[in-house]
């Protein structure tokens, strides 16, 4: 069978193999002869196979340009779906000591994340989350198979219910701080984005370990549990240097520096940052170890906190009186506390942070959300909100639509890391071909360029990049549309699926009466056994949280690089619309620019400076773009 495009993306002379790709055809040879996955035990696969020799792909200029291009940082987001479109929806990347596959196609995504045994988890990617213990998103196999079971007992209805009421009650201790003792700040918001994480962190610090952390000018009333005063505090409590809410956000700041540099070297460097980063480190170990041991207690008594309480369940399961085998150690408990930390706030953070982003950018998408919070919740107080009643109707609405398509656009995980396993190839089909893949490949589902694959999604022409479709802009409103089948897609059944049930969330990610992605074409949570064990939560917070914002307050993009107040007020409606134009322009700029160190976010001081306004006194969001 002859390729009709065959495009090598690198080659290694010592390589034992080397990757070629195809628009639709994926197969990989010797340099002297083809390989045959058939010697290998897959007689009988309609392989798609071809032999290339060194001379051919050395004459090949692409190979070169696209190994480069590949090699720098944050190329799948930097590029998306350009690649793909050039050189086929899945290819290899060809190096002396390992192949990778990387993916965009949602026929091929589905079936690796829906095969767990066959497609593993890449653990070795997530070296920097282990670094408290092994965890549930770092394990495979047995190991794994424990950790999610001990884990996965809290993701439940009512405790999402929880989430729900705990991220109204933080937001408005955020807006707060955002508005001033008088309500009527006026200052541009410098830190949205540090601002959002906190908000994240109080959530899951308290739904998920009990700890009630405080915004800026908060105190706990007297006579809170001295406990819930020791982790909430803005002081340092007893025998510590650092409160828990410090240690957490320099811990987190750190992460990078402490896993590469080991800590002995590191104690060893006179610098204050580098201090107060390995401070961070001990602090957490410690405070997570004075928690287990009040957890273990509890467990031993027989005691139960109110909400997840993720570290009780850990501790009840491997500690409590009625489990006489521990199944996970001090250590992994630890570890996994440390994990729903990190995958609990980072994630959820970025996507309440790039949605306000991008609705202060697009004030038509801003100004339908509010008509919807206004249709859906009225002028009930927020803290009467029901969940049972207000969760369906808030996800299918511009609510929802809002933070799918945040999450198309900025998923937190760029790319999820699979493999073959190390026992035996793989085969997959991929538009009516089978593919074998040699065991051990690794693999690359790249979310943000599967996210803006033509294939998969509604358009309509761009009002931003005239000409082109609007695949790449945020455009909310594209949740509320349908798409026709197009020819050849697949049935989105998969072969040998697994069945069994791991744990967590079992419903669908995307509200029932929204567009509904191909499965395979929509994974900011990934999907399978393996999926996020937090979306529903996570979810949860995020809507909670916008429609607490967008109830009272706009938000608007500052535009003080261009024009201070008194000119705005003194400007006609075009003037203002070209300022504004600017702050839009820049806006969108800036999160072209985002970056993955630990998620996919704004790094290096980059942010996007916007305005809280109350509703009834905006400058711009209330008619700007207005058709
Ligand atoms: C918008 C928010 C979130 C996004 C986009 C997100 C995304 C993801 C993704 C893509 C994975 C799979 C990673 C992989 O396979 O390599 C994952 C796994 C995981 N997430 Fe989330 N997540 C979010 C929120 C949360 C929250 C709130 C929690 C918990 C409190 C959480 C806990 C986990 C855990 C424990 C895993 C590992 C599951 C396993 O491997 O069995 N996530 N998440």
């Amino acid at each position: 069978m002859r390729p009709r495009e065959v495009v090598c993306l690198m080659s290694s002379l010592r390589a034992p193999r080397f990757g070629c790709l195809g628009r639709s055809h994926i197969s990989y040879g010797c340099p002297s002869s083809s390989y045959s996955p058939s010697r290998g035990g897959m007689a009988g696969l309609s392989t798609a196979e071809f032999s290339l020799n060194i001379g051919q792909l050395k004459k090949n200029w692409l190979t070169c340009v696209v190994f480069l291009r590949i090699m720098i940082p944050n190329f799948a987001y930097r590029t998306r779906h350009d690649w793909f479109a050039k050189l086929g929806e899945s290819f290899l990347v060809v190096s002396p000591n390992r192949l990778v596959m990387m993916t965009d196609n949602a026929e091929t995504i589905r079936t690796i994340t829906l095969k767990r045994e066959q497609f593993p988890k890449w653990t070795a990617v997530y070296n920097i989350l282990r670094m408290f213990g092994e965890n549930v998103l770092t394990t495979e196999g047995s190991v794994w198979r424990m950790h999610r079971k001990v884990t996965s007992a809290s993701f439940n209805e009512r405790n999402a219910a929880l989430v729900f009421r705990e991220a109204i009650a933080q937001t408005q201790g955020m807006l707060r701080m955002w508005t001033g003792p008088t309500g009527t700040r006026t200052e541009p918001l410098k830190s949205l984005q540090h601002d959002t994480m906190k908000l994240a962190l109080n959530i899951i610090s308290y739904v998920g370990f009990g700890m009630r952390l405080l915004w800026p000018g908060e105190s706990h009333p007297a006579g809170t549990d001295p406990k819930i005063v020791k982790y909430g505090s803005h002081e340092p409590s007893d025998g510590h240097q650092l409160s828990f809410t410090d240690t957490m956000e320099i811990l987190l700041h750190y992460l990078l520096l402490l896993l590469i540099i080991p800590r002995w070297i590191l104690r060893l460097i006179p610098s204050k940052k580098v201090k107060k980063a390995v401070l961070s480190y001990d602090e957490y170990e410690s405070y997570m170890n004075e928690l287990l041991d009040e957890k273990i207690e509890e467990a031993r008594k027989g005691e139960h906190a109110e909400g997840m309480d993720l570290m009780g369940q850990l501790a009840k399961s491997c500690f409590g009186t009625d489990n006489k085998d521990a199944t996970l150690t001090r250590e992994e408990i630890i570890g996994n506390a440390f994990i729903m930390f990190v995958a609990g706030h980072e994630t959820t953070a970025n996507a309440i942070h790039f949605t306000i982003i991008y609705l202060a950018t697009h004030p038509e998408a801003q100004r339908r959300m509010q008509k919807d919070i206004d249709d859906i919740l009225g002028n009930q107080d927020p803290k009467d909100w029901d969940y049972d009643s207000l969760v369906n109707p808030m996800t299918a609405s511009m609510i929802g639509a809002a933070m799918y398509e945040t999450l198309r656009l900025v998923p937190a995980v760029s790319e999820i890391p699979k493999k073959i396993s190390p026992d035996a190839d793989e085969s997959f089909v991929m538009d009516g071909t089978r593919y074998v893949i040699p065991k051990d490949t690794g693999i690359s589902l790249v979310t943000v360029s599967t996210h803006v694959n033509p294939r998969y999604w509604p358009t309509r022409p761009s009002k931003i990049t005239p000409g082109k479709s609007n695949i790449l802009d945020y455009d909310p409103s594209r949740w509320f549309l349908t798409k026709e089948k197009q020819d050849g897609q697949g049935s989105e059944s998969v072969a040998g699926a697994d069945s069994e049930d791991f744990g967590g969330f079992q419903g669908s990610d995307i509200n029932a009466q929204l567009f509904k992605p191909e499965r395979g074409s929509y994974i900011p949570f990934s999907d399978g056994a393996r999926s996020c064990l937090g979306r529903r939560i996570a979810v949860v917070e995020i809507i909670a949280a916008l429609a607490v914002i967008f109830r009272s307050y706009s938000i608007e993009l500052a535009v003080d690089e261009w024009a201070t107040q008194e000119q705005i007020d003194k400007m006609s409606r075009d003037e203002r619309t070209e300022v504004y134009k600017k702050a839009q322009d820049k806006s969108l700029w800036t999160v072209g620019q985002a970056s993955t160190r630990l998620t996919l976010n704004l790094h290096d001081g980059m942010h996007v400076p916007v305005r809280i306004v109350k509703r009834g006194e905006e400058k711009f969001v209330d008619w700007v773009d207005k058709e």
